[in-house]
Protein backbone atom coordinates (compact mmCIF):
# COMPACT_ATOMS: atom_id res chain seq x y z
CA UNK A 1 0.00 0.00 0.00
CA UNK A 2 1.55 3.74 -1.30
CA UNK A 3 1.98 6.48 1.40
CA UNK A 4 1.25 9.91 0.34
CA UNK A 5 3.74 12.87 0.72
CA UNK A 6 2.87 16.66 0.11
CA UNK A 7 5.98 18.64 -0.56
CA UNK A 8 5.14 21.82 0.89
CA UNK A 9 7.90 24.64 -1.50
CA UNK A 10 7.83 28.52 -2.23
CA UNK A 11 9.71 31.14 -1.17
CA UNK A 12 10.32 33.06 2.06
CA UNK A 13 7.26 34.09 4.03
CA UNK A 14 4.96 32.68 1.14
CA UNK A 15 2.56 30.90 3.97
CA UNK A 16 4.03 27.61 3.87
CA UNK A 17 3.66 26.77 7.86
CA UNK A 18 0.34 28.42 7.82
CA UNK A 19 -0.77 26.30 4.86
CA UNK A 20 0.58 23.08 6.89
CA UNK A 21 -1.16 23.88 10.35
CA UNK A 22 -4.40 24.42 8.18
CA UNK A 23 -4.33 21.82 6.22
CA UNK A 24 -4.14 19.61 9.14
CA UNK A 25 -6.78 21.45 10.91
CA UNK A 26 -8.54 20.94 7.97
CA UNK A 27 -8.41 17.12 7.60
CA UNK A 28 -9.36 16.82 11.25
CA UNK A 29 -12.65 18.35 10.34
CA UNK A 30 -13.03 15.34 7.43
CA UNK A 31 -11.66 12.86 9.75
CA UNK A 32 -8.94 12.25 7.97
CA UNK A 33 -5.25 12.00 9.95
CA UNK A 34 -2.66 14.45 8.14
CA UNK A 35 1.03 15.05 10.01
CA UNK A 36 3.31 17.47 9.33
CA UNK A 37 7.37 17.18 9.26
CA UNK A 38 9.33 20.05 10.08
CA UNK A 39 12.07 20.39 7.22
CA UNK A 40 13.38 23.92 7.77
CA UNK A 41 16.94 23.78 9.86
CA UNK A 42 16.13 27.54 10.86
CA UNK A 43 12.13 27.62 12.17
CA UNK A 44 11.53 29.18 15.11
CA UNK A 45 7.71 29.34 14.50
CA UNK A 46 4.87 27.14 13.55
CA UNK A 47 1.39 26.07 15.27
CA UNK A 48 1.01 22.31 14.55
CA UNK A 49 2.54 18.84 15.87
CA UNK A 50 5.03 17.85 14.13
CA UNK A 51 5.90 14.35 13.33
CA UNK A 52 9.42 14.57 12.64
CA UNK A 53 11.69 18.16 12.64
CA UNK A 54 15.00 18.86 11.46
CA UNK A 55 16.28 20.29 14.04
CA UNK A 56 16.93 16.89 16.13
CA UNK A 57 19.57 16.45 13.14
CA UNK A 58 21.06 19.63 12.52
CA UNK A 59 20.46 23.48 13.40
CA UNK A 60 21.29 26.32 10.79
CA UNK A 61 22.46 28.20 14.30
CA UNK A 62 24.76 25.34 15.61
CA UNK A 63 26.38 25.11 11.48
CA UNK A 64 26.62 29.19 11.72
CA UNK A 65 28.53 28.78 15.19
CA UNK A 66 31.22 26.61 14.22
CA UNK A 67 34.19 28.15 13.44
CA UNK A 68 35.59 26.01 10.76
CA UNK A 69 32.49 26.29 8.53
CA UNK A 70 31.61 30.03 8.88
CA UNK A 71 28.44 30.20 7.33
CA UNK A 72 26.36 32.88 7.04
CA UNK A 73 22.39 32.24 7.29
CA UNK A 74 22.08 31.30 3.45
CA UNK A 75 25.35 29.37 2.96
CA UNK A 76 24.28 27.55 6.86
CA UNK A 77 20.93 26.62 5.58
CA UNK A 78 22.27 24.98 2.45
CA UNK A 79 24.94 22.66 4.34
CA UNK A 80 22.13 21.79 7.10
CA UNK A 81 20.16 20.93 3.53
CA UNK A 82 23.40 18.52 2.06
CA UNK A 83 23.54 17.26 5.50
CA UNK A 84 19.89 15.85 5.89
CA UNK A 85 20.34 14.52 1.84
CA UNK A 86 23.02 12.34 3.54
CA UNK A 87 21.31 11.34 6.54
CA UNK A 88 17.90 10.02 5.02
CA UNK A 89 17.86 6.75 7.42
CA UNK A 90 17.33 9.98 10.33
CA UNK A 91 14.30 10.04 8.08
CA UNK A 92 12.99 6.92 7.92
CA UNK A 93 13.48 6.36 11.08
CA UNK A 94 11.10 9.00 12.16
CA UNK A 95 8.63 8.27 10.05
CA UNK A 96 8.31 4.39 10.62
CA UNK A 97 6.16 2.82 8.18
CA UNK A 98 2.38 3.44 8.76
CA UNK A 99 0.50 2.38 5.23
CA UNK A 100 -1.71 5.12 4.33
CA UNK A 101 0.18 7.67 5.88
CA UNK A 102 -0.55 11.12 4.67
CA UNK A 103 2.21 13.29 5.27
CA UNK A 104 2.92 16.93 4.54
CA UNK A 105 6.69 18.31 4.38
CA UNK A 106 7.22 22.41 5.55
CA UNK A 107 10.26 22.78 3.49
CA UNK A 108 12.40 26.40 3.96
CA UNK A 109 11.81 28.81 1.70
CA UNK A 110 15.18 29.79 -0.04
CA UNK A 111 14.54 29.94 -3.76
CA UNK A 112 17.64 28.14 -4.63
CA UNK A 113 16.54 24.78 -3.65
CA UNK A 114 13.95 24.69 -5.66
CA UNK A 115 15.93 25.58 -8.69
CA UNK A 116 19.13 23.98 -9.39
CA UNK A 117 20.16 22.82 -5.77
CA UNK A 118 20.01 18.48 -6.31
CA UNK A 119 18.79 18.22 -2.14
CA UNK A 120 14.52 18.05 -2.83
CA UNK A 121 15.04 16.05 -6.13
CA UNK A 122 16.90 14.09 -3.97
CA UNK A 123 14.14 13.97 -1.57
CA UNK A 124 11.25 13.19 -3.63
CA UNK A 125 13.57 10.33 -5.20
CA UNK A 126 14.13 8.76 -1.82
CA UNK A 127 11.00 8.88 -0.74
CA UNK A 128 9.66 7.08 -3.72
CA UNK A 129 11.93 4.17 -2.96
CA UNK A 130 9.55 4.12 0.41
CA UNK A 131 6.35 4.30 -1.68
CA UNK A 132 5.64 7.69 -1.12
CA UNK A 133 3.53 9.05 -3.86
CA UNK A 134 4.72 12.46 -3.58
CA UNK A 135 3.37 15.96 -4.82
CA UNK A 136 4.61 19.36 -5.02
CA UNK A 137 2.91 22.20 -3.60
CA UNK A 138 4.22 25.52 -4.15
CA UNK A 139 3.12 28.20 -2.44
CA UNK A 140 3.36 32.21 -3.90
CA UNK A 141 1.98 35.08 -2.16
CA UNK A 142 -0.95 36.94 -3.79
CA UNK A 143 0.04 40.07 -2.52
CA UNK A 144 2.97 39.88 -4.86
CA UNK A 145 1.29 38.20 -7.44
CA UNK A 146 -1.04 42.03 -8.33
CA UNK A 147 1.31 43.16 -11.22
CA UNK A 148 2.35 41.35 -14.56
CA UNK A 149 5.99 41.58 -13.91
CA UNK A 150 5.79 39.99 -10.71
CA UNK A 151 3.26 37.74 -12.19
CA UNK A 152 5.23 36.19 -13.93
CA UNK A 153 8.69 35.78 -12.60
CA UNK A 154 6.49 33.89 -9.33
CA UNK A 155 5.49 31.25 -12.74
CA UNK A 156 8.73 31.13 -13.39
CA UNK A 157 9.83 30.22 -9.85
CA UNK A 158 6.89 27.62 -9.67
CA UNK A 159 8.04 25.95 -13.47
CA UNK A 160 11.15 25.40 -12.46
CA UNK A 161 10.29 23.73 -9.44
CA UNK A 162 8.30 21.42 -11.62
CA UNK A 163 11.16 21.01 -14.09
CA UNK A 164 13.53 19.98 -11.81
CA UNK A 165 11.63 17.35 -9.28
CA UNK A 166 9.44 15.66 -12.42
CA UNK A 167 6.42 14.83 -10.03
CA UNK A 168 2.78 16.17 -10.16
CA UNK A 169 2.26 19.63 -8.72
CA UNK A 170 -0.29 21.89 -7.46
CA UNK A 171 0.41 25.66 -7.71
CA UNK A 172 -1.30 28.14 -4.98
CA UNK A 173 -1.98 31.08 -4.04
CA UNK A 174 -1.83 32.09 -0.69
CA UNK A 175 -3.11 34.81 1.75
CA UNK A 176 -6.30 36.04 -0.47
CA UNK A 177 -8.25 36.66 2.58
CA UNK A 178 -5.59 39.80 2.70
CA UNK A 179 -6.99 41.28 -0.80
CA UNK A 180 -9.52 43.51 -0.98
CA UNK A 181 -12.59 42.46 -3.23
CA UNK A 182 -11.73 44.57 -5.88
CA UNK A 183 -8.08 42.92 -5.61
CA UNK A 184 -9.44 39.77 -5.68
CA UNK A 185 -11.61 40.32 -8.83
CA UNK A 186 -8.10 41.69 -10.22
CA UNK A 187 -6.86 39.02 -9.14
CA UNK A 188 -9.00 36.28 -11.18
CA UNK A 189 -7.30 37.13 -14.47
CA UNK A 190 -3.70 35.29 -12.91
CA UNK A 191 -5.43 32.30 -11.68
CA UNK A 192 -5.85 30.77 -15.27
CA UNK A 193 -3.75 33.35 -16.76
CA UNK A 194 -3.65 34.55 -20.67
CA UNK A 195 0.00 35.34 -20.58
CA UNK A 196 0.02 36.46 -24.15
CA UNK A 197 -2.35 39.37 -23.30
CA UNK A 198 -0.25 39.83 -20.00
CA UNK A 199 2.63 40.60 -22.28
CA UNK A 200 0.77 42.65 -23.86
CA UNK A 201 -0.22 44.77 -20.62
CA UNK A 202 3.69 45.41 -20.42
CA UNK A 203 4.72 45.87 -23.76
CA UNK A 204 5.38 49.57 -23.54
CA UNK A 205 7.67 49.42 -20.62
CA UNK A 206 9.84 47.14 -22.36
CA UNK A 207 13.46 48.83 -23.49
CA UNK A 208 14.98 46.41 -25.45
CA UNK A 209 13.41 45.03 -28.78
CA UNK A 210 15.55 41.28 -27.92
CA UNK A 211 14.02 41.27 -23.63
CA UNK A 212 11.00 41.62 -25.00
CA UNK A 213 11.40 38.98 -27.96
CA UNK A 214 13.04 37.13 -24.96
CA UNK A 215 9.68 37.51 -22.68
CA UNK A 216 7.06 37.05 -25.60
CA UNK A 217 8.61 33.91 -25.86
CA UNK A 218 8.71 32.74 -22.54
CA UNK A 219 4.89 33.48 -22.04
CA UNK A 220 4.27 31.85 -25.47
CA UNK A 221 5.84 28.85 -24.04
CA UNK A 222 3.64 28.86 -20.45
CA UNK A 223 0.38 29.79 -22.77
CA UNK A 224 1.04 27.25 -25.15
CA UNK A 225 0.97 24.07 -22.79
CA UNK A 226 -0.61 25.44 -20.41
CA UNK A 227 2.08 24.52 -18.05
CA UNK A 228 0.86 26.79 -14.66
CA UNK A 229 -2.09 27.39 -12.96
CA UNK A 230 -2.89 28.47 -9.65
CA UNK A 231 -5.51 27.49 -7.27
CA UNK A 232 -6.48 30.57 -4.55
CA UNK A 233 -6.18 29.52 -0.75
CA UNK A 234 -7.77 31.55 1.44
CA UNK A 235 -7.39 30.24 5.11
CA UNK A 236 -11.02 31.22 6.53
CA UNK A 237 -12.51 29.49 3.28
CA UNK A 238 -13.06 25.83 4.07
CA UNK A 239 -14.78 25.11 0.72
CA UNK A 240 -11.80 26.74 -1.06
CA UNK A 241 -9.53 24.64 0.93
CA UNK A 242 -11.12 21.36 0.32
CA UNK A 243 -10.82 22.40 -3.08
CA UNK A 244 -7.07 22.34 -3.22
CA UNK A 245 -7.32 18.82 -1.35
CA UNK A 246 -9.11 17.13 -3.63
CA UNK A 247 -6.71 18.72 -6.54
CA UNK A 248 -3.81 17.35 -4.31
CA UNK A 249 -5.35 14.08 -3.60
CA UNK A 250 -6.69 13.80 -6.99
CA UNK A 251 -2.79 14.11 -8.68
CA UNK A 252 -1.91 11.74 -5.95
CA UNK A 253 -4.59 9.12 -6.36
CA UNK A 254 -5.40 9.29 -2.51
CA UNK A 255 -8.13 7.14 -2.07
CA UNK A 256 -8.02 5.07 -4.72
CA UNK A 257 -5.98 2.25 -3.28
CA UNK A 258 -7.99 2.56 0.57
CA UNK A 259 -9.46 -0.76 0.94
CA UNK A 260 -12.71 -1.38 2.58
CA UNK A 261 -12.75 -2.80 5.40
CA UNK A 262 -14.94 -5.50 6.63
CA UNK A 263 -17.60 -4.54 9.24
CA UNK A 264 -15.75 -6.81 12.97
CA UNK A 265 -17.93 -9.62 13.13
CA UNK A 266 -20.71 -9.44 15.54
CA UNK A 267 -21.22 -12.80 17.42
CA UNK A 268 -24.65 -11.67 18.65
CA UNK A 269 -26.70 -8.99 17.88
CA UNK A 270 -26.10 -6.26 20.79
CA UNK A 271 -29.18 -5.22 23.16
CA UNK A 272 -27.60 -1.26 22.09
CA UNK A 273 -26.03 -1.67 18.37
CA UNK A 274 -23.80 1.00 18.19
CA UNK A 275 -22.49 1.35 14.54
CA UNK A 276 -20.32 3.45 15.04
CA UNK A 277 -18.12 0.94 16.66
CA UNK A 278 -19.10 -2.00 14.61
CA UNK A 279 -17.77 -0.32 11.17
CA UNK A 280 -14.46 0.63 11.64
CA UNK A 281 -13.62 4.41 9.92
CA UNK A 282 -12.54 3.78 6.19
CA UNK A 283 -12.36 7.50 5.63
N1 LIG B 1 -3.79 36.72 6.65
C1 LIG B 1 -3.02 35.68 6.31
N2 LIG B 1 -1.77 35.64 6.74
C2 LIG B 1 -1.00 34.58 6.40
C3 LIG B 1 -1.51 33.52 5.60
N3 LIG B 1 -0.52 32.64 5.42
C4 LIG B 1 0.54 33.11 6.09
N4 LIG B 1 0.26 34.29 6.68
C5 LIG B 1 1.18 35.11 7.49
O1 LIG B 1 2.38 35.31 6.73
C6 LIG B 1 3.52 35.20 7.57
C7 LIG B 1 4.44 34.13 7.04
O2 LIG B 1 3.76 32.89 7.10
P1 LIG B 1 4.51 31.51 7.29
O3 LIG B 1 3.45 30.46 7.26
O4 LIG B 1 5.43 31.53 8.43
O5 LIG B 1 5.35 31.48 5.93
P2 LIG B 1 6.51 30.47 5.52
O6 LIG B 1 6.41 30.31 4.05
O7 LIG B 1 6.43 29.24 6.34
O8 LIG B 1 7.81 31.29 5.88
P3 LIG B 1 9.32 30.76 5.95
O9 LIG B 1 9.28 29.41 6.59
O10 LIG B 1 10.01 31.80 6.76
O11 LIG B 1 9.80 30.73 4.53
C8 LIG B 1 3.00 34.92 8.98
O12 LIG B 1 2.93 36.16 9.67
C9 LIG B 1 1.62 34.36 8.74
O13 LIG B 1 0.74 34.64 9.82
C10 LIG B 1 -2.86 33.61 5.13
O14 LIG B 1 -3.39 32.75 4.40
N5 LIG B 1 -3.57 34.71 5.52
MG1 LIG C 1 7.88 28.22 7.55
Amino acid sequence: MPRYAQLVMGPAGSGKSTYCSTMVQHAETLNRSVQVVNLDPAAEHFNYPVMADIRELIQVDDVMEDDSLRFGPNGGLVFCMEYFANNFDWLEESLGHVEDDYILFDCPGQIELYTHLPVMRQLVEQLQQWEFRVCGVFLVDSQFMVESFKFISGVMAALSAMVSLEIPQVNIMTKMDLLSPKAKKEIEKYLDPDMYSMMEDNSESFRSAQFKKLTKAICGLIDDYSMVRFLPFDRTDDEGINIVLQHIDFSIQYGEDLEFKEPKEVEEEPANLNYDEIFQDTS
